[in-house]
């Protein structure tokens, strides 16, 4: 029998969950359908939960999720959020993937959406599909009795029940967010499903975290944590516990102020905090910013431009200057020539028919968009061809950031 791609309806979705979650190998989450289905309720309306079917059976899943991503110069433009891609295990590498991909792309199009972003389980998986590598996060331990700050820092940290915490990462977030490249609303009670306080079967998950906000002079939340402590061996009676960390905080300020109440505790003798952002200029507020071990880095959002004009013309450019741009991209959405007149108080798009500057395909596109590469470094792997001499230097000018694009949000 064909397999057939459609929209999930209400009453396949927890079918649709339960592979998804066989897919993920997190077995011990089956059942959590009729949950997500209330989450999620607007999408599925939306008929953006998008299904492989083989006769009746669910075998393929595919969210095609609607949201918002700030992009440089803080305009929030709509983008397919895309998540719980599974094959089932019994039907991989038929090409289910690629058709659920064509059908989300077409739907997007369709609705105007000019980008596609998602995190991939695999760097190989989706480059075949358009998508290139736009932001990176990293993973920190910290050795409590070697940190100190520079300097004193001001505000206050404070311990918030899940409520309140809530309340105040909410309004941090927002700040956060529209300042932010790369970051989307945080949609579906994520602050609730976060805080342990909105859980699949009712079982409150809030105590099992300790929560903290940070507070400027001016009384204002500034930044939230939550944390996991973690037993040590206490080996010859000395505390060795350590936490597992998860901040997210508007300024460098705010960062090390709750890095910092993490590392005055007793009993902490290192800590770890993982989703931190490719920006490390807070270390400059650390004594000795080599006791905070940066222990990964990896790669995070990927970024599928499917409409150039509509995507590049909603962000801003550092760099004042113009381009022609030759997009290559065999599924169509991205193809043509480019003129980009941009800086940093807008851009003009247009269709042309000039002699492009910079030949790239729609992967380096999307690798550019948020900010976080320089094209020259990306020519000189072969990613993008300077057909005019000047143009990769201005490209690097116009399309990257001072500071690089923070997902901040995982989806
Ligand atoms: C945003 C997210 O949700 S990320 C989560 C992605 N999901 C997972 O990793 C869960 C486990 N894996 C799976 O469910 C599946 O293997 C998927 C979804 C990754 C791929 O589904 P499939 O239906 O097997 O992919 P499909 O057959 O369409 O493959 C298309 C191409 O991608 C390649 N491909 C697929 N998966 C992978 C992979 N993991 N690594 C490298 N290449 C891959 C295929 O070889 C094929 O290449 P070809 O066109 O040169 O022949």
């Amino acid at each position: 029998m064909p397999i057939e791609i459609k929209i999930v309806t209400e009453a396949d979705y927890d079918a649709f969950s339960d592979v998804t979650d066989v897919g993920l190998l997190r077995l011990q989450e089956r059942g959590r359908g009729p949950f997500r289905r209330t989450v999620f309720a607007d999408d599925i309306a939306a008929g953006r939960a998008i299904g492989a079917y083989d006769g009746g059976r669910v075998v393929g899943t595919f969210g095609n999720y609607a949201n918002t991503v700030t992009v440089p110069g803080g305009a929030a433009v709509p983008v397919s959020a895309v998540t719980a891609v599974t094959v089932a295990q019994t039907h991989r590498r038929r090409g289910i993937l690629s058709s659920m991909t064509a059908e989300a792309f077409r739907q997007s199009a369709d609705a105007g959406v000019p980008l596609s972003m998602l995190i991939p389980a695999e760097w190989p998986i989706y480059g075949r599909f358009g998508y290139g590598h736009a932001t990176d996060e990293t993973r920190y331990t910290f050795d409590t009795k070697r940190c100190a700050t520079v300097r004193p820092l001001p505000g206050t940290v404070d311990f918030a029940s899940a409520p309140e915490w809530v309340e105040a990462g909410r309004a941090v977030y927002e700040r956060l967010r529209v300042a932010t490249p790369g970051a989307i609303e945080r949609r579906n009670a994520w602050w609730e499903r976060e805080s342990g306080l909105l859980t699949h079967d009712g079982r409150p998950l809030d105590k099992e975290s300790l929560f903290v906000v940070y507070r400027d002079e001016a009384g204002t939340p500034r930044g939230v944590a939550n944390y996991q402590p973690r037993e040590g061996s206490w080996e010859g009676f000395v505390p060795d516990n350590g936490a597992e960390a998860y901040m997210i905080a508007e300024d460098y300020v705010a960062r090390v102020r709750l890095l910092q109440f993490l590392w005055e505790q007793d009993w902490f003798s290192s800590f770890s905090v993982a989703k931190f952002p490719a920006d490390d200029t807070w270390r400059h507020l650390m004594a000795d910013p080599r006791v905070a071990r940066q222990k990964q880095r990896y790669d995070v959002l990927w970024v599928r431009v499917l409409d150039v004009v509509a995507a590049l013309g909603a962000r801003t450019y550092e760099g004042e200057g113009r381009l022609v741009l030759a997009v290559t991209d065999p599924d169509g959405y991205a193809e043509g020539v480019y003129a980009l007149e941009g800086g940093p108080a807008g851009a003009t798009v247009k269709r042309s028919t000039e002699t492009p500057d910079l030949t790239l395909p729609v992967q380096t596109l999307g690798a550019l968009y948020l900010g976080q590469h320089a094209a020259s470094a990306l020519a000189r792997v072969g990613e993008v061809a300077e057909e005019k001499p000047g143009a990769l230097a201005l490209a690097d000018r116009m399309f990257k950031t001072a500071v690089p694009p923070y997902c901040v949000t995982w989806f």
